[in-house]
């Protein structure tokens, strides 16, 4: 995860530079049991040495499919750059408190959004969603804390493999790949990839 902090950190501008827009948007991709795949768009959380944590509705299509075949990928498009990261592993629940933490951080309008969206299912109109979205408005008035919805929380993909990926000319790409050596230690194993 060090090589990794080293290049969010040039990708989010955190050395003075000027970062990339979203430089955090990743795409994650999660397959069903019957190894269907599906992938969408989400916001990078947070990473520690356990992983990558974005957060959503454990009720979505994300969510569903990554509890019954808890694997997944992200993929960082960092196009700007020339620079691609592919994070492959588990995928885990963070932990409620870990949830609870983040979701009070987040704006209201997005706490009162996660309630009002069962993300992923068909919905009849936009008006029934404004008018959901009212009723929590008016349940948890402004200065009423809202809480963490129990359907709503993080995910965390506890990388297997990392591939950075730098472009360079002519096609022939550096690809570094980080395998972990062993599940559960924290020793890498570097292997270069053919471009
Ligand atoms: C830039 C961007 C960031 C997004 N971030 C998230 C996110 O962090 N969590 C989330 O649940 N959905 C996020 N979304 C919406 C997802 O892409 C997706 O539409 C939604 O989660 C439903 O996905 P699913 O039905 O495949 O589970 C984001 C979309 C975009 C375009
Ligand atoms: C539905 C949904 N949930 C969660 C997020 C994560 O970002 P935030 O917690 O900053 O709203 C996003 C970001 O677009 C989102 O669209």
């Amino acid at each position: 995860m060090e090589q990794f902090a080293r290049w969010f950190a040039e990708a989010a501008g955190e050395h003075g530079a000027a970062g990339l827009p979203e430089a955090n948007a990743a795409v994650f991709a999660t397959a069903s049991a019957a190894g269907q795949p599906s992938a969408r768009t989400v916001l990078l959380k947070g990473f520690d040495h356990r992983g990558l944590v974005i957060y959503t509705n454990y009720t979505s299509r994300k969510g569903r499919e990554s509890a019954e075949n808890p694997f997944g990928s992200l993929v960082f498009p960092w196009y700007a750059l020339q620079r691609q990261v592919v994070v492959i592993g588990a995928v885990e629940r963070v932990s409620r408190a870990e949830t609870e933490r983040y979701f009070t951080s987040r704006p209201r309008g997005s706490q009162l959004g996660a309630w009002a969206s069962h993300q992923s299912e068909i919905i009849e109109s936009r008006e029934s969603l404004d008018a959901r979205a009212a009723r929590l408005a008016e349940r948890w008035p402004p200065g009423t804390p809202v809480p963490t919805p129990p359907f709503w929380g993080g995910l965390r993909l506890v990388p297997r493999t990392v591939e950075f990926w730098q472009g360079r000319t002519d096609r022939l790409h550096d690809r570094l790949r980080y395998r972990r050596a062993a599940e559960g230690t924290d020793l890498w194993v570097v292997e270069r990839l053919s471009p």
